[in-house]
């Protein structure tokens, strides 16, 4: 099978001019559906086959923050080398003046020196990571020095003197990483939302991702549909021949609706991935004097907001950006709702009306000791229009009136508005706001992999669409339903970063057992 699966990666360099190379070597029928699959490579995007980056250079970079530290780490990743005298070794060696490389992954203390001068830099540990494990998937070096200036930049320097030495490229050692098939797009997407996170639950979902909970799913989900893809090629081309068993084209079905289910209920998640790596956007409305600004500033714990009791005190969006219990969040207090004949209030008005379409949350805020004359006029236009079934209501000055007697009118409200979920609180006593603050948050917990990307769900769309036309077409024209597993594969190979015709090959092989 090795001589196949080379010739195929030059396939993928060399485009179908080489085509021929791989009949020979596996003496093999090659069927005209494979001519098919090889002939659409063409469309394959450019990042789902990445080529290695030309020439033999050895990068290196300080991979902690620049300035003065108690610890610097220096990094060192190329290729992996056949010889101690060439690669990453020779860092190793020359600088450490070490006879040999350091036991893999050990941490040794050394006297650091410049490679051609000789001169003693610093005095650290050294750790040799022998590829294919590390990192990169390259042969890695370590330096921890001292995190002064002068002395990173002079061992920078002396790696730089090092012939075929070059310092690396923003993300190159994670590039580097993709290429040698040691993380997929949405780990990189995970590392790079660590790097970034800035709240705890951000923290924990860029790991999950980084640590691979995507991939596995994604990877999981393409693993089927090459499978579908490798039994449908089958029917199609040996459909008469014997070997094949009969009700493939079932099981291929079965597989297909399962994905679907799946895909779709994955889909079905209320963007939180997205929102929470992106911070989640609510908006508090109502009408005027209903305390929004007061619930905003006890959420924010500050001033951010004028409170008065004059009416219409709020003409603009007021926005703070909150962590919440360890979600990212971004606040927007507006204008009360209310018809007026004031252009700016109502200019405020429209403003409001925005700003609840584009929020993932949106909370409409109304005064208890006025609820009752709410239900009378039920609501009121604006209000009204405002406010769909996802909306939260949040009865406020829950100390201004008698809680007990307004229960009745609370829940026919809620019923009347339609809404699902209604609090009650003070924001002059506090009462409730715990309750509130936790159910807000409650909205945001999943220990599921989220979707994290706008870029991951567009291309779950494009294969669920795609499977959608394969149990179309499965019984009317199976080369159609061949073609839409194809782009449901890519489509999901597009999020992981890999499509790869090989794996469908090995599978039509290991199946089937052709040219047996
Ligand atoms: N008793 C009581 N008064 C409150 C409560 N919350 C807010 N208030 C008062 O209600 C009045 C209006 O509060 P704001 O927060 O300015 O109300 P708003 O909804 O932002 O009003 P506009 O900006 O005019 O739309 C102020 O006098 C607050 O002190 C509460 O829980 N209980
Ligand atoms: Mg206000």
């Amino acid at each position: 099978m090795l001589p196949c699966r080379t010739a195929s990666r030059q396939l993928y360099n060399v485009g179908s001019a080489a085509l021929p190379l791989r009949y020979p070597r596996c003496a093999i029928r090659f069927p005209r559906a494979h001519s098919r699959f090889f002939a659409s490579q063409n469309s394959i995007p450019a990042f789902s086959y990445v080529q290695p980056q030309a020439g033999p250079d050895t990068i290196f970079a300080l991979s902690t923050a620049p300035g003065k530290a108690g610890v610097a780490v220096i990094r060192i990743s190329g290729k992996n080398a056949e010889e101690v005298s060439t690669g990453t070794p020779i860092a190793v060696l020359k600088m450490t003046h070490m006879k040999k490389l350091p036991a893999p992954r050990q941490a040794v203390l050394k006297k650091i020196y410049h490679p051609s001068s000789k001169e003693l830099l610093d005095k650290g540990i050294v750790l040799w990571f022998p590829g294919p494990q590390s990192y990169t998937g390259e042969d890695t070096a370590e330096f921890h020095i001292h995190g002064g200036n002068a002395v990173t930049r002079s061992v920078l320097d002396a790696l730089g003197s090092i012939t075929q030495y070059r310092i690396a490229d923003r993300g190159e050692f994670s590039r580097r990483a993709f290429d040698n098939d040691k993380l997929d797009l949405t780990e990189l997407e995970g590392l790079a939302d660590l790097l970034n996170a800035e709240t705890e639950m951000q923290r924990k979902l860029a790991l999950r991702q980084a640590e691979g909970s995507l991939r596995q799913q994604y990877d999981g989900w393409r693993e089927q549909l090459i499978k579908c893809m490798a039994l449908t090629e089958a029917v199609i081309d040996f459909g008469e021949d014997e070997n094949i068993e009969d009700g493939v084209l079932n099981d291929v079905l079965v597989i297909v609706e399962r994905l679907r289910e799946s895909i779709k209920a994955h889909l079905n998640d209320n963007r939180i991935g997205e929102i929470l790596r992106d911070g989640i956007h609510i908006t508090i409305s109502g009408p005027p004097n209903a305390g929004k600004s007061s619930f905003l500033n006890t959420l924010a714990r500050r001033e951010a907001a004028i409170v008065s009791d004059i009416p219409g005190t709020t003409r603009d969006v007021v926005e703070v950006s909150l962590n919440l219990g360890g979600y990212p969040v971004v606040l927007s207090d507006t204008a009360g709702l209310r018809e007026s004949s004031d252009l700016i209030e109502m200019e405020g008005v429209k403003r409001a009306m925005a700003k609840i379409s584009t929020s993932d949350m949106h909370i409409c805020l109304l005064p208890l000791p006025e609820i009752e004359s709410f239900e009378r006029l039920h609501g009121h236009k604006i209000l009204n229009e405002s406010i769909t079934p996802d909306t939260i209501l949040i009865i406020n000055k829950s100390d201004a009136s008698n809680t007990i007697s307004s229960k009745e009118t609370i829940e026919r409200l809620t019923k009347t508005l339609g809404v699902r979920h209604t609090w009650l609180i003070s924001c002059k006593t506090g009462e409730g706001i715990d309750q509130a603050l936790e159910s807000l948050i409650d909205f945001a917990t999943s220990s599921s992999a989220l979707i994290t990307q706008a870029r991951h769900r567009f291309n779950l769309s494009a294969c669920l669409a795609a499977l959608d036309m394969v149990a179309d077409y499965a019984t009317s024209d199976i080369v159609l339903a061949a073609e839409e597993l194809r782009q449901a594969a890519s489509a999901i190979g597009r999020i992981t970063g890999k499509v790869d015709v090989e794996q469908v090959l090995d599978m039509l092989f290991s199946e089937f057992c052709i040219g047996k």
